[in-house]
This record gives C-alpha cells, structure tokens and sequence, in this order.
C-alpha cells in the first residue's frame, strides 16, 4: 500500500538547507495499522505531506496506493483519507452535514453509496444530534469525528492520520481509538498514523515506525520495541529511551550510547 525508498525532502530556510526527512525507506502492506512516532520536529508531518502528494520528495521513489504521489495527487486522493488533527478540512462555516455534501461533490461519491455510507459513519461515531451544527461551533471531539467520518466518505483503502487524538479526552480518545481499530479489523482499512500518545500506540499498532531527525531510527512490532530497554517496561520508557540516545549528550556533545540492540528493523 505504502512504498517509500530512498525518500528525502530539504528546506530552504534563510540560505541553509533543512535536511526535513532523509534515505526514508519503509513499506506498509495492506491491511497493515502502523504508528509513525517521532520526538518534536523528527520529520512526521513532513513524511505525511509527501505521502498524500501536498509536498514533492526532494529524493527518492515513492508509491502510495499504487501511484505517485506527486504526479498522481488526484487519482491518489480517491484511494486515501487524511485527517490532520491540528487543522481542519471541513468548512468552517456550514453546517456539518453540507461539509459532508461538498466532499461528496469533490470525490464523486453518487448518492445513493454516500447516504449509506453517511448513515454508517453516523451510527458509529455518534454524529447525528450534530450534524446540523456549524463546524465552528462543535467541540474538538465532535469535530474529529467529523474530521475522520470525511475522510471516510469515499470508503478509500488507506487512511492516513496525522495526530488524531490531539487534545481530545480520555472518553472522545477511546471513541476515535475503538472506531480505528474496527476500521482496521473489520473492514480492512489500512492505516498509517503519527501521534504523541503512546496510548495510541499500545491499544492500536502492531507495528511502529520511528523517525528520528529525519532517519528512520526503528521498524518492528511493539514487542521488539520494547525488548530494547531490558526488562519489564512500558512503551514510554522505550520510546524515551531511543528519542534519547538520539540526542546529543550536553557534556560531550556526542549521541549517547544507544540502547541495546541499537535499532530493529523488520
Ligand atoms: N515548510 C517548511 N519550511 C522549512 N522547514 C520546515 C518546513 N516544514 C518542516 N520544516 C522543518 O523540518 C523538520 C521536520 O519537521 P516536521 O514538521 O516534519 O516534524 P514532526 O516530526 O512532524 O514534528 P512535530 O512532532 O513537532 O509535529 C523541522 O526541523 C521543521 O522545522
């Protein structure tokens, strides 16, 4: 579903170029629920954008849903959903449900597929005493359902989630969480999510992804993550643990020793 060899993406930042993501090369089979974990400014988002086609790979090939990105933005944008949970793709200003009509429009879902598919997504993330609300009035838990039912409307294969539960509540966390992992299990959505909350990680992924300034720092199952710090640990201390042999030691300035095996790759 995801093949990504090679891939790099630099910035031109004042004169200096910002290496965002580089030699990034990793696959997510179909029917794969894959987390993408990454200390603040690892090169996540930037991955994200060059996998749904809004930024062009500096290097590297790239196939997602059996295009390029790049080249095939349209055709590609039938074959996934993405929801970026620190902005917002409905419309601001309109009602939920014509937010819905208009991705209707935009995907060319016919009528018929779209009411049933609305009135799924509806029952199951619990949408229907809102839809009539202005996007701008729902709180941040309805609005992610939203966000992740239009992303859905066109039923695409591969679901691509850039920090969905984001400031959501336990309660709001475990809904989005539990629709996922259906999704996942039932209807056989891929799906490929970055997130912060290692809670994410545990109750959803079997394997993880971790970029680490830019590079890809480990590839394998949460298992073979946590069997890098010895004994028993929780998914924290072993995240913790590589986002910080990563770092420069402030003493010596050098990377600290890197857990032991250093990195995993599946
Ligand atoms: N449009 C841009 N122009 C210049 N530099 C950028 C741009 N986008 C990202 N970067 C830089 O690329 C690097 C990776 O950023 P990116 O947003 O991909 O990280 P991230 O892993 O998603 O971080 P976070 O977890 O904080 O959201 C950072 O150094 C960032 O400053």
């Amino acid at each position: 579903m995801i093949e990504a060899e090679g891939l790099g993406r630099t910035f031109k930042v004042r004169g200096s170029l910002v290496h965002a993501v580089r030699d990034l090369s990793f696959t997510v089979e179909a029917g794969e629920f894959v987390g993408c974990l990454g200390p603040n400014g690892a090169g996540k988002s930037t991955t994200i954008k060059m996998l749904t086609g809004i930024l062009a790979p500096t290097t590297g090939r790239l196939r997602v849903a059996g295009f390029d990105p790049t080249r095939r933005r349209t055709a590609l944008a039938r074959r996934i959903g993405v929801v970026f949970g620190q902005r917002t793709t409905l419309w601001w200003d309109l009602p939920l449900k014509d937010s819905f009509e208009l991705v209707r429009l935009l995907y060319k879902v016919d009528r018929v597929t779209f009411r049933r598919r609305l009135d799924e997504l509806c029952e199951v993330l619990d949408l229907s005493h809102f839809l009539r609300t202005p996007v701008r009035q729902l709180s941040l838990g309805q609005r992610m359902r939203g966000e992740v039912a239009a992303a859905l409307l066109h039923d695409p294969p591969l679901l691509i989630l850039d920090e969905p539960t984001i400031g959501l509540d336990v309660v709001s966390k475990a809904g989005v969480r539990d629709f996922l992992g259906a999704l996942n299990a039932e209807r056989g959505t891929t799906v490929l999510l970055t997130t912060h909350d290692l809670g994410d990680v545990e109750r959803l992924c079997r394997r993880v992804v971790l970029i680490d300034h830019g590079r890809l720092a480990f590839d394998g199952t949460v298992t073979q993550l946590r069997a890098l710090v010895p004994g028993e640990v929780t998914i924290e201390d072993a995240v913790a643990r590589l986002y910080l042999s990563s770092r420069p030691d402030p003493r010596t300035r050098h990377p600290r020793p890197a857990p032991d095996p250093p990195s995993v790759t599946a």
